[in-house]
């Protein structure tokens, strides 16, 4: 699982390059830990963001617990029936049709792929495998025969070992080993021949289905199958069309005959379609249905019944005693916990254990559930037996208890004593006349602490169904390390725990076990939070013996026996015995505290899952509000990057001007060395040649190379200067716009999709800044410039007359214009009063350029800053625009988990208050 980090807009760090959007150098939210250890406290399935709040906006990797369960792993879950299919590496490598067939048959009938490697090489397994994995993908479970290093490297579900195969144990770590991230124990199958390899492959080997082949050159005979009725694992059969037949109905029969599936090569699975499958999964979910409506079977809710908060039960109205009291209570609490149901699907709907809390609403009128827990080997079995008074289970010194084993009553029936079913869902019922179970819904349990992880899984995953447990301890190692972790995995269940210390007989005298009895209790205590450790020392093998000697011998029953026999052992056993009995009696106050029990075991869960739930909601709306944070920064940015354009565009600006008064000054200083009145070049020029005349070089000169030039050099730069702000404000835009589409890429749809005309904002600038140049005509400006200097000449000589200019002649000898003045003032007295004015008339002129120059020059500015303003405000509307859905949908998500968050703490209140109400009842 690869964490998406969520990014964070940094205010500081903008601008950093043209080259990334200028908000990219962003921080990553420290990714949590995600690892559980033994016994996590918070935890929930993997598989994120699928559904409701999560689908419509994923933003966030949330932390992703793996399990409710210790150690961080669930077993994996084998559907039957189930159709195996069974290839080799040629099958998939053959290049024919092989792949789409199997595409085909995976995504319909098949659920388990089996690549077995035949005799050919590693290389050739493995490129099957690989090109398997792809097909299958996750729609089927791939196993690879035997090769556990092949399918740890494709990552396969699982390995099928032959009879001579490695050890599941070792088998199953191995794969663990290369799957550390998956939450699911990796599936270990072995292909058996006989009912005895059979039996050890799902006993000790610990094994999760098994494939059975038939010994060469025998065919199916139905009674062979009879010899598995002890395996409590899935058996799927080979079904070799050569020897069973083509027909599905003989697929049936297997079925009926308790085979969880079929095992078929792929030409074998080619003379089957459709309709021979669909045949044979309906008739067999009828085979299913029937064994489902059994009495006081463990039928599930289904969806339906917990949207309807019916489960089909008639609601109990009236109340007078206790019982009633209790019915009522059922009822108040079954529609609180679909309630509960309802808002955890929404919370967390890839919260898997949400099942649990399904199953024990669908429990609440169920028989009182006690369930027998401890280390393999300590005496669960013997114990239950004792309470049993028969030797209904199987005991013995290494594991026996491979499965949860449900004991529940049946009438005596003389044909069949002792009837036992596996249910769809992998436990079995046993069916047993004994009274205690009229009463009482017994569960054995797998050892803990045993090196077979399933079977320690299987426990672990009951402890939250069960209403009172009772944990079995041996004598010869009272209370083991991993005793302790497993009873505080108990706690985080709330589950009420009785402790038996069983093969007290092993102990030499009384204060042996006190002082066995006075450890267990003080290194509970604190664990259990109760000073009240119940604790009861039996010799269950001992009060055993004793019922069934008591049963054999008619004169004798139990209770006599307790009489005659003294023996601590067995009278220690009867106390046990009357705790439990006393559950029975709502008169009593355990009677009281059974139902307390019972009703608190599906609140324990609900409450549980709920604290996770808000845990993850916490969590979510954490990351909602750092969503619409991070949209709203990044909408919000758009105003520090107009600033930054805005500093930038000075630049330009100055530019601009200084271009325009270079001009000017080159002008001005063209007016200054041309303009003389000793330039009789010029004077002559306007004085005698008058308007009509041809430019004087003067103003060709202004034209041509200092206006023209100028004009030009300006048009230039403002076109650049309009390329950017488009350049510069469309790259922006289009970096907000993939920086929206990146980070949250599952928004992208049609309410992202922009009208063009949000587009074009990025492009539309008025360019007035170059309409202003380009309406600024540099040969218009030359002929009003050559008009005002005519106008000088004009008004400086027009009144002198031939005599005054002759005068004027001598002067352009003398170099100054001080000289010039003095001569003409020689020459002609009269003249010299309008020769006088020429200096001032110049500097008239040399204003009236530089006023037209700081003109145009203000005139250009303003529009510069006209187009700017138009672009940065074009570009805030156009990320406002693009952003405006990204930052709508976070503030909906978040509300939306708000309103979830709340319901949760609405539900955890109602759960709380019924549970005060509970804790109420008392004994009228
Ligand atoms: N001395 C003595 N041995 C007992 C007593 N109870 C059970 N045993 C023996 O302990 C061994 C294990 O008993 P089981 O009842 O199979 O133990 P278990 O806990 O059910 O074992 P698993 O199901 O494998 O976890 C058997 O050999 C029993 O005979 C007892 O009270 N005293």
């Amino acid at each position: 699982m690869t964490p998406f980090l969520p990014l964070h807009v940094s205010t500081s760090s903008r601008f950093l390059s043209h080259s990334l959007p200028f908000f990219t150098r962003l921080p990553r939210f420290k990714s949590p830990s995600h690892r559980t250890h033994h016994f996590p406290i918070l935890s929930i399935a993997n598989n994120p963001f699928q559904q409701s709040i999560d689908k419509d906006f994923p933003t966030q990797q949330q932390q992703q617990p793996r399990t409710l369960f210790p150690g961080g792993y669930k077993r994996p879950e084998i559907k039957v029936p189930n159709i195996v299919l069974q290839l080799v590496p040629d099958d998939v490598l053959s290049g024919d049709d092989a792949l789409d067939f199997i595409d085909k048959a995976v995504s319909k009938w098949v659920g388990i792929v089996v690549l077995n490697g035949g005799d050919g090489s590693g290389k050739t397994l493995y490129e099957a495998a690989c090109l398997l994995k792809s097909v299958v993908r996750d729609r089927a479970r791939l196993l690879i025969g035997e090769r556990v290093d092949i399918a740890a490297a494709v990552n396969a579900s699982g390995v099928v070992l032959s009879d001579q195969g490695l050890p599941a144990i070792v088998a199953r770590n191995m794969m663990m080993d290369s799957k550390s991230e998956s939450i699911v124990l990796p599936l270990v199958a072995r292909n058996v021949q006989n009912s005895r390899a059979a039996l050890n492959a799902s006993n000790s080997e610990g094994a999760d289905f098994l494939i059975y082949g038939l010994e060469q050159d025998k065919y199916f005979d139905e009674k062979m199958f009879s010899g598995f009725a002890d395996v409590k694992i899935p058996i799927f059969v080979i079904y070799a069309s050569h020897r069973v037949g083509t027909s599905i109905m003989e697929g049936l029969q297997l079925l009926k005959s308790g085979a969880g599936g079929l095992v078929m090569s792929l030409e074998d699975l080619r003379l089957f379609n459709d309709e021979s499958f669909s045949q044979f999964f309906n008739t067999a979910s009828a085979v299913e249905k029937k064994t489902e409506n059994e009495p006081e079977s463990l039928n599930k809710l289904k969806p339906s019944d917990v949207e309807n908060g019916t489960n089909g039960k008639k609601r109990v109205a009236g109340f007078v005693k206790l019982e009633d009291r209790e019915k009522q209570l059922i009822e108040t609490e079954r529609s609180i916990l679909f309630e509960c149901i309802n808002v955890i699907h929404k919370a967390a709907p890839q919260m898997k254990e949400v099942s649990l809390l399904i199953d024990a609403v669908s429990q609440l009128d169920e028989p009182f559930l006690l369930a027998i827990v401890g280390e393999f080997n300590s005496g669960k079995s013997t114990v239950i037996n004792a309470l049993l008074g028969e030797r209904y289970l199987k005991e013995g010194v290494v594991p026996t208890t491979n499965e949860i084993t449900f004991l529940r009553y049946s009438k005596y029936n003389s044909e069949e004593p002792q009837r036992c079913e596996r249910h769809p869902d992998g436990q079995y019922i046993c069916f047993l006349p004994a009274p205690i179970l009229k009463e009482m819904n017994i569960v054995d349990t797998p050892g803990t602490n045993v090196i077979l992880q399933r079977q320690q899984r299987l426990t672990e995953e009951f402890v939250p169904r069960s209403d009172l447990l009772l944990f079995v301890i041996s004598a010869d190692r009272p209370l083991t390390e991993s005793e302790v972790d497993f009873l505080r995995y108990t706690q985080q269940w709330k589950k009420k725990v009785v402790f038996v210390l069983n093969k007290s007989d092993l102990y030499q005298n009384t204060s042996e076990l006190e002082e066995a009895i006075s450890f267990i209790k003080e290194n509970t205590r604190n664990l259990l939070s109760t000073e009240n450790v119940i604790l009861y020392p039996v010799s269950a093998r001992s009060a055993l013996e004793a019922k069934l000697s008591a049963a054999s011998d008619t004169k004798l029953d139990y209770d006599e026996s307790l009489v005659s026999e003294s023996h601590w052992k067995i009278s220690s056993f009867y106390e046990l015995e009357r705790f439990l009995y006393s559950f029975l009696d709502g008169s009593t106050e355990t009677g009281l505290e059974r139902m307390k029990l019972k009703l608190e075991t599906p609140i324990a869960i609900a409450d549980r899952i709920l604290s996770t739930c808000e845990t993850l909601m916490k969590q979510k709306c954490q990351y909602a509000k750092q969503d619409l944070t991070t949209v709203t920064e990044l909408i919000d940015s758009v105003k520090e990057l107009t600033m930054k354009m805005e500093k930038e565009s000075i630049t330009w600006r100055r530019k601009t001007s200084l271009l325009i008064e270079t001009t000017k000054s080159r002008v001005q200083e063209l007016i200054e060395s041309t303009l003389q009145i000793s330039n009789i070049d010029l004077a002559t020029a306007y004085i005698f040649k008058g308007e009509k005349s041809a430019m004087t070089p003067a103003a060709i000169r202004v034209e041509n190379d200092i206006i023209g030039p100028g004009v030009l050099d300006a048009k230039k730069q403002l076109e650049e200067y309009a390329l950017w702000l488009k350049s510069n404000s469309s790259r922006e835009g289009k970096l907000y716009q993939e920086s929206f589409e990146k980070r949250w890429p599952s928004f992208v749809n049609s309410n992202t999709q922009m009208h063009l005309e949000t587009y074009e904002l990025l492009e539309k600038v008025d360019d007035a800044s170059l309409k202003v140049i380009e309406n600024f005509s540099a040969g218009a400006a030359s002929k009003h410039f050559e008009q005002e200097i005519r106008e000088l000449y004009l008004g400086t000589f027009g009144g002198l007359g031939a005599a005054g200019l002759s005068a004027s002649l001598l002067t352009s000898v003398l170099p100054t214009t001080l000289e010039d003045l003095l001569a003409l003032g020689l020459c002609s007295a009269g003249g010299f009063i309008a020769i006088s004015n020429f200096p001032s008339r110049k500097q008239g002129l040399m204003d009236k350029v530089s006023s037209i120059a700081d003109g145009l020059a203000r005139e250009i500015e303003e529009a510069m800053q006209k187009d700017l303003l138009e672009t940065v405000v074009n570009l805030e509307n156009f990320v406002k625009t693009i952003g405006k859905p990204y930052k709508d949908a976070s503030q909906q998500r978040l509300d939306k988990l708000l309103d979830v968050q709340n319901e949760l703490s609405d539900i955890k209140e109602k759960l709380r208050t019924l549970q005060v109400e509970i804790q109420n009842l008392h004994v009228s």
